[in-house]
């Protein structure tokens, strides 16, 4: 492949100075008839000197000998010229450099002469390499201009407009719009260059009849690429010029008397020769420095050549009459000078049009797929269906769970009902169609929730392992329930309803009221705190009015019976001891009513059963006419062993274990007791103290089952004496008590009920949009800020879905009956909702549209 052994990488800068030879022209005729002489000669193949011995003995400011890498006399031919070192130079554009080749001198010293044997025989042999490679395609592109009086002229057309010059981005000057032809063959190339003679400008003067008048640039452009890749568009290629260059010359205007047309084309020649001198001067000087390849289009075009990337060799040609000595001498110091200058040439490989393309599309390609992975699928569509796949995997899977959560919840439901001997068929869930046929519907339908507060059970503490003894109307279980009147709403907005992630417990307080039970166990903590501690029994205190000074109650006997009847195990310690530090530290008379009063009205229980009226309905104590206390061993006392005394109102009881005194007030019993008429009611002693076994029974039982409090117990336990005056208490306790959990056994299942119904129905409005819930409480007349009618929502969503595995269809028909859906869009678009086909859909559809006054209130 190599032409002249210049291979090198692509990239690879070669650095080198341009090629400068000088030949000398024989004389021709003119000058031989005018006795000139030749005092030129070339003493060797370098070095050329001015053999005028009169010159050479004169001071002169012109060196006498020059030397450059080749000169050639007067006998020399061109293709000597050629082969010596123009050919290395103008043959290395096949190897991918560019190069220029270019002749400068004066006028009629045989530049033309010289640069057209040297076009020839450089294409000729680029002809003749191209032939002899086999593994490289090449094409070759001929173009041709001319510079004539400043204006660039394409040799090749027959237009004469000139054309402009252009900076590509590379900084080189290429000529816009230049004509660009496939050189072909020899003939061709014969052909274009018979074009380019005689296009060009060509004049005679005094100096030579075919004076050029123009700078004329021949220009050869080579592409090649290795033949296996031949018809492969991501082929690189190498593409390189070369440029062969013949110049106007140099005239002094007396010597070639010029005037008019031929002084301009002078002018113009001489300054861009001037130019170009100045361009070639400052590069072997400054290279470095400005270069005003600017001043000219000659120098503009000729930038690449001179200083950039091209290997370059210049032909200086000379007169070697004696009348032209100033000119050669001229010639000569350019010559100097241009030796000097260095050019970087480096191989040219470009990329064909179709691989650049080729290589802009793979590189879009590639930040496309950069831009995607920062901004992720830039394809909508796809994104939000690959979000919707995702949905449908989590809602099924939220349905898998809710499904259980439901059954469990059920289950549960079942088994206190059925502990409560309730008619489970006649609950509303077991008839999801039972809306308008079943009475527990009409029921729902009709109810209202916040009409119906029976009892305020917001301080009412629950366990519910009680079963009722009644069977309770499945009603009853939802309208025995209803909201604290204190109870503020935290957030009503629906989406809040909706999507927030509380708990269920946490779900069911803010939206249905706090759970009634959920303080209790804080209470009986409390109550116990207080009660294991002498100094945090100030609740006790208040019910303890001091009397130091007597009303000593000898409370041993009632340890026992706490022991023994009333007190669990922790209760009986507890109550034990704290009664007696009370009863040790300070002595207290217990204030029988009082103390009461406070278990009745205090924080632990606050029944809305007026403890006067139970009072009133119970059996009067006058007419208990005996009664017994029972210890721990099963042992009796009989209440005749105290002494009760009567003081302004005030009972005394007396204690002969003890002798101590416990002062007894009674302020709320409707009657005071009357001494000698304890066992008044009863048969014998030994019934009361059956009688009171089994209420004592009773009591201690309802109190673990409802979970009561040791405060209450031990309150309780301070006002039982022993005698038939406590039936009053224990009739108020065990009413209070059944009532309690007939109360708590409602509100518990009711809530179980509804938590189940408001989850559900939560799930369900899950599958709507904020904007389509909305909408369609709107049209519901929902407002969701009221309990009530949330509830109501609740229920009615309930109904309509009560099994799980319809929630999904039926967010679907309900957004369908409401006029959400958009007729042309299936509800898979809308909610990502799995629904087999479209024929699926409308036959659900059809189903529900049967029921849509079901859905409206
Ligand atoms: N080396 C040479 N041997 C024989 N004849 C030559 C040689 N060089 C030039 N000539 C002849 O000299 C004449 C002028 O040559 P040429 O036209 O090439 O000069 P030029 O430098 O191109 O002049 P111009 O700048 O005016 O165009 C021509 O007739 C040409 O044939």
């Amino acid at each position: 492949m190599s032409i002249s052994g210049d291979e090198m990488k692509p990239g690879d800068g070669q650095e080198e100075k341009i090629f400068v030879t000088v030949r000398v022209r024989p004389l021709n005729a003119k000058e031989i008839a005018k006795n000139d002489s030749s005092y030129w000669e070339c003493v060797s193949n370098h070095t050329i000197i001015y053999k005028n011995v009169k010159a050479l003995t004169e001071r002169s400011m012109y060196p006498n000998a020059y030397t450059f890498d080749r000169v050639y006399g007067h006998d020399s031919t061109t293709r000597e010229v050629y082969e010596d070192g123009v050919k290395r130079i103008a043959l290395s554009v096949l190897n991918g450099f560019n190069s220029s080749v270019f002749a400068y001198g004066q006028t009629s010293s045989g530049k033309t002469y010289t640069m057209t044997g040297i076009t020839q025989y450089a294409i000729s042999d680029i002809f003749d390499h191209i032939s002899k490679q086999d593994d490289r395609e090449f094409m070759l592109k001929f173009s041709a201009i001319e510079i004539y009086n400043e204006c660039v002229r394409d040799l090749l057309s027959a237009d004469a407009t000139p054309l402009r010059l252009l900076d590509d981005p590379e900084a080189r000057t290429v000529v816009d719009k230049l004509t660009e032809i496939n050189l072909e063959d020899w003939t061709h190339l014969m052909e274009l260059l018979a074009v380019c003679e005689a296009q060009r400008k060509i004049g005679e003067t005094s100096m030579n009849e075919m004076s050029s008048r123009s700078h004329q640039i021949i220009r050869l452009t080579i592409e090649s690429s290795p033949s296996e890749f031949s018809g492969i568009d991501s082929a690189s290629i190498l593409a390189a010029t070369v440029n062969f260059i013949d110049l106007a010359g140099s005239e002094r205007a007396s010597q070639s008397l010029s005037m008019g047309k031929r002084m301009k084309e002078g002018g113009h020649i001489n300054r861009s020769l001037l130019t170009l001198g100045t361009v070639i001067r400052k590069l072997s000087k400054e290279p470095n420095g400005h270069i005003p390849y600017r001043d000219s289009k000659l120098t503009r075009i000729l930038q690449n050549s001179l200083g950039g990337n091209a290997k370059t060799a210049i032909v200086c040609t000379l007169s070697p009459a004696h009348a032209h000595l100033e000119q050669s001498r001229n010639t000569l110091l350019f010559a100097v000078c241009a030796k000097e200058v260095r050019t970087s040439a480096q191989i040219n490989v470009v990329m064909s049009e179709k691989a650049l393309v080729k290589q802009l599309q793979q590189e879009m390609a590639r930040l496309e797929n950069e831009l995607k992975n920062i901004s992720g699928p830039t394809n909508d569509s796809e994104a939000i269906i690959k979000e919707k796949e995702l949905q449908i995997l989590k809602m099924e899977q939220e349905i898998k769970e809710l499904t259980r959560e439901r059954d469990l919840a059920r289950s549960r439901l079942d088994e206190i009902l059925r502990a409560a001997g309730v008619d489970q068929n006649s609950l509303p869930w077991t008839d999801s169609c039972s809306w308008d046929g079943g009475s527990s519907s009409g029921h729902l339908r009709d109810s209202s929730f916040d009409g119906h507060s029976t009892s305020n059970t917001s301080d009412v503490a629950v366990n519910v392992k009680v079963k009722v003894n009644a069977p309770l109307p499945p009603i009853a279980l939802v309208n025995t329930y209803s909201f604290p009147k204190n109870h503020k709403l935290h957030n009503p907005n629906e989406d809040h309803y909706v999507f927030d992630n509380i708990t269920p417990r946490e779900f069911m307080n803010q939206y249905f009221g706090p759970d009634p039970t959920q303080e209790w166990d804080k209470t009986s903590q409390k109550a116990r705190e207080r009660t294991d501690s002498i100094d945090s029994c100030n609740e006790v205190e208040e019910c303890i009015e001091k009397d130091e000074a007597d009303d000593i109650v000898d409370d041993t006997h009632d340890e026992n019976q706490i022991e023994g009847d009333f007190g669990n195990s922790h209760a009986e310690q507890s109550t034990r001891s704290a009664h007696e530090d009370v009863m040790e530290t300070k002595a207290p008379s217990l204030t029988r009513s009082t103390s009461c009063s406070a278990v009745i009205e205090g924080d632990v229980l606050s029944s809305p059963v007026s403890e006067k009226n139970v009072v009133a309905e119970s059996k009067s104590e006058s007419d208990i006419k005996s009664l017994c206390r029972q210890d721990s061993q099963g042992s009796t006392t009989s209440v005749n062993e105290k002494e009760m005394q009567h003081t302004d109102g005030d009972i005394f009881i007396s204690s002969p274990s003890s002798n101590t005194q416990e002062k007894v007030m009674v302020k709320d019993t409707p009657e005071t007791i009357e001494s000698g008429d304890e066992m008044e009611g009863f048969d014998s002693e030994k019934d009361w103290c059956l009688l009171f076994e089994e209420q004592r029974k009773k009591i201690t039982k309802l109190w673990n089952e409802c979970n009561i409090p040791l405060l209450h117990r031990t309150y309780f336990f301070l006002l039982i004496k022993g005698d038939p005056s406590d039936s009053v208490y224990i009739e108020v306790e065990l009413r209070r008590l059944s009532f309690l959990r007939k109360t708590l056994d409602q509100v518990a299942s009711a809530r179980a009920l509804n938590l189940e119904r408001a989850m559900l129905s939560r799930k369900l409005l899950k599958k709507f949009t904020s904007t389509e819930r909305q909408a369609m409480f709107a049209k519901w007349g929902i407002d969701l800020e009221s309990r009530n009618r949330r509830f109501q929502l609740s229920q009615l969503l309930w109904t309509k879905t009560d099994d799980i595995e319809h929630v999904r269809d039926s967010a679907e028909i309900v957004a369908k009956l409401v006029g959400l859906i958009e007729p042309d869009k299936t509800p898979k678009e809308l909610f990502g909702l799995t629904v087999a086909t479209k024929q699926e859909s409308q036959s659900l559809l059809s189903a529900w549209k049967n029921n849509l006054s079901l859905l409206r209130y």
